[in-house]
């Protein structure tokens, strides 16, 4: 598969002139541990896999802290995302309680999952399932100034739908 991708890639990158911009992120992974992959060229995520030595039964509405056996150094100036898998999400209501999770850039531990069974029925994970994804992101800090008076717009201070439906 990660011999394919790469052909896929330098295909791509021949015909289009697309060039995928890559951040380098050191990675420890626990042994046995599955690293995180992009499945598809163009997949804004890497999909995670389930770090278990054996299944593990979410019942419905219980919450579940899944292992990754992953541990990353992400540049600063960047964070990763975990968000949920939507073939999980629409097939069996399985989701992340905290979508999309926050992995920041000085956090050296173990990533792990926080999933939770929207759905009626029990869901076993299997070990290496596939289970959600990271996502690279830019962040920029704010830096907060106190004022009295904010700039004016139309909008003003309606939200929560002022707009109506249509
Ligand atoms: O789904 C998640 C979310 C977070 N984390 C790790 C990495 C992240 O950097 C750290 C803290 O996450 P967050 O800031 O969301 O949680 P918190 O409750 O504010 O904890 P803390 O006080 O440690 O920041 O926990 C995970 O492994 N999985
Ligand atoms: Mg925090």
């Amino acid at each position: 598969m990660a011999e394919k991708l790469v052909e896929e890639n330098n295909k791509e990158d021949n015909n289009n002139n697309i060039k995928n911009n890559e951040i380098n992120i050191r990675v420890i992974l626990e042994e046995g541990a599955k690293l995180p992959e992009y499945k598809t060229i163009g997949s804004a995520g890497m999909d995670i896999f389930a770090f278990i030595n054996k299944d593990l039964e979410i019942a419905p509405l219980e919450r579940v802290l899944v292992p990754t056996g992953v541990k990353m150094e992400i540049p600063v100036g960047y964070e990763v995302q975990v968000r949920p898998r939507s073939g999980l999400a629409l097939k069996h209501g399985l989701t992340l309680v905290n979508s999309p999770g926050t992995i920041d850039s000085d956090y050296r531990g173990e990533i792990k999952i926080i999933m939770i069974n929207l759905g009626k029925e029990s869901y076993n994970i299997k070990p290496y399932d596939r289970i959600g994804q990271f996502i690279l992101k830019k962040v920029d800090k704010a830096k907060l100034e106190v004022v009295s008076e904010l700039e004016n717009t139309l909008r003003g201070e309606g939200g929560f739908g002022h707009t109506g439906k249509n």
